[in-house]
């Protein structure tokens, strides 16, 4: 068997919540017949730091229930004690004391992580308050595009040096309040700039429009971002079919808040039933959510699942043999893509994944990235410009490279719950969302062996 080089992750950007820092590889093994479960999941990764922001910036303490502990999660929280905020723990709940955007430390080297949410959503957040911060992120973070939301916060009063590529992580961001106005930005390439924009806007100096140049992929985010505001009392006016929010100078009152577990780790566990022909029931969530992936549960049901929604709970059971031979646009819920790609090759005709350019711009060049493995697994692959199409097939044992994305290490962990001698080096990766997957996976009846 032919073993090529594997990517060096940035250990740099694990944080104390992470586990199997130091395994170098996971073994896994099918499951002994079906998985049977009823579970819950962590909460959702974009809702706690959207609430873990907002809250800083509110007037009053917050109360945050069900917030996810992870790698992203924490750099966000670490962010803000810098910055003075003051944030208590207890279990997953956590009471933020607002400061209305009067950062108390107004000098600080900041550290982000691989947390795109916290790279994208922290600059604006900075540029209303008076201090100079530098930033600074993961290795993968200084390739990851900032540039659209920098230069918007630039043009409205934030100045912003680069230490290394222009446009990108490390930088030092100078701020002396944010200015009103019109700002237009790109939503091609991450909608994570509009919700940048907009979690800052109420602070701006004077009323702030903000234009959308294009069409935002994954729109539902900015959806989510508006909700979020709107839920800590604050009114954006959206206008001209959605290509303009315009937001007048307020300020978030402190809310407690109970957060939706998060639907994109959902994905791998109704997955498993999936491809099992087993059953998965995750409780607290229901289809009425904003979070995008819950889409993925319409494919299943195209591949021959069935899905029952219950009254605080979706379930999904399996079929003995998944139907293929579809093509699905991934534009609106792109954190899924890897997770339908490794269900394909199981599936009895080919499955192609279209419209998710962006997430070349994501934790890896996920297109690629999934191509490659795939490729080591035996399964025939097409990488297509915006995607990728992936034939049935018998993945044949092979040591995977997660490329340090937790989703192509959970992704590519649903084949190792099928087929023997899959091996995912650097376990550790998935504490970026989900730290305990794989004692999640052995729970369930998955063989775990991390070395
Ligand atoms: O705003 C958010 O919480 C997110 C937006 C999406 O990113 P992009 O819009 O950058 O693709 C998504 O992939 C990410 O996991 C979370
Ligand atoms: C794209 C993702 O994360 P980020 O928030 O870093 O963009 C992801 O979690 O799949």
């Amino acid at each position: 068997m032919q073993e090529t080089t594997m990517h060096e992750p940035d250990r740099r950007a694990r944080s104390p919540w992470s586990q199997h820092l130091e395994g170098q590889e996971v073994r896994l093994s099918p499951l002994h017949g079906a998985v049977d479960a009823t579970i819950t999941i962590p909460g959702s990764k974009s809702f706690t730091n959207r609430a873990l922001l907002i809250a800083a910036l509110a007037k009053g303490t917050s109360r945050l229930q069900g917030i996810l502990q992870s790698d992203d999660s924490y750099w966000c929280m670490k962010a803000l004690g810098e910055l003075g905020v003051e944030i208590e723990m207890d279990r997953d709940s956590v009471t933020v004391k607002g400061n209305e955007g009067h950062w108390s430390v107004s000098k600080a080297d900041l550290y982000v992580g691989a947390a795109g949410t916290v790279a994208r959503f922290l600059p604006g957040v900075l540029a209303v308050g008076h201090g100079e911060w530098t930033l600074d992120g993961s290795k993968r973070m200084a390739e990851r595009p900032l540039a659209p939301l920098l230069d918007a916060l630039s043009s409205l009063g934030a100045d912003i040096r680069y230490k290394g590529n222009p446009g990108c992580v490390p930088l030092t961001l100078h701020a002396d309040g944010l200015n009103g106005g019109e700002v237009t930005v790109s939503g091609a390439v991450s909608s994570q700039f509009t919700s940048g924009l907009l979690l800052a806007a109420p602070y701006a100096k004077e009323t702030l429009t903000i234009r959308i140049a294009d069409q935002i992929v994954q729109r539902d985010y900015v959806e989510m971002t508006l909700d979020m505001m709107w839920a800590f009392g604050v009114r954006p006016e959206v206008h001209e079919d959605g290509q303009a929010i315009t937001i007048q100078p307020s300020v978030y009152e402190a809310r407690t808040f109970r957060l939706e577990p998060d639907v994109s780790t959902c994905g791998y566990f109704w997955a498993l039933a999936a491809l099992t022909n087993g059953r998965v029931r995750i409780e607290g969530i229901s289809a009425q959510t904003r979070q995008p992936d819950i889409e993925l549960l319409t494919v299943l049901e195209k591949m021959g699942c069935s899905v029952t929604h219950g009254e605080n709970y979706i379930e999904v059971r399996g079929t003995n043999r998944l139907k293929g031979g579809f093509t699905v646009s991934m534009q609106r819920w792109s954190d899924q893509t890897l997770t339908l790609a490794a269900l394909a090759p199981f599936a009895d005709g080919p499955i192609t994944l279209t419209d998710a350019a962006h997430i070349r711009h994501h934790e890896c060049d996920r297109i690629a990235a999934m191509c490659e493995e795939l490729g080591k697994l035996g399964i025939q692959v097409e990488e297509h410009a915006d995607g990728l199409t992936v034939y049935p097939g018998e993945p044949q044992p092979a040591l995977l490279d997660p490329h340090d994305d937790h989703r192509m290490a959970m992704a590519l962990s649903l084949i190792g719950a099928r087929v023997d001698g899959v091996r995912i080096s650097d376990p550790g990766c998935v504490s970026k969302t989900c730290p305990d997957f794989f004692d999640r996976w052995r729970e369930l009846g998955v063989g775990v062996e991390v070395i």
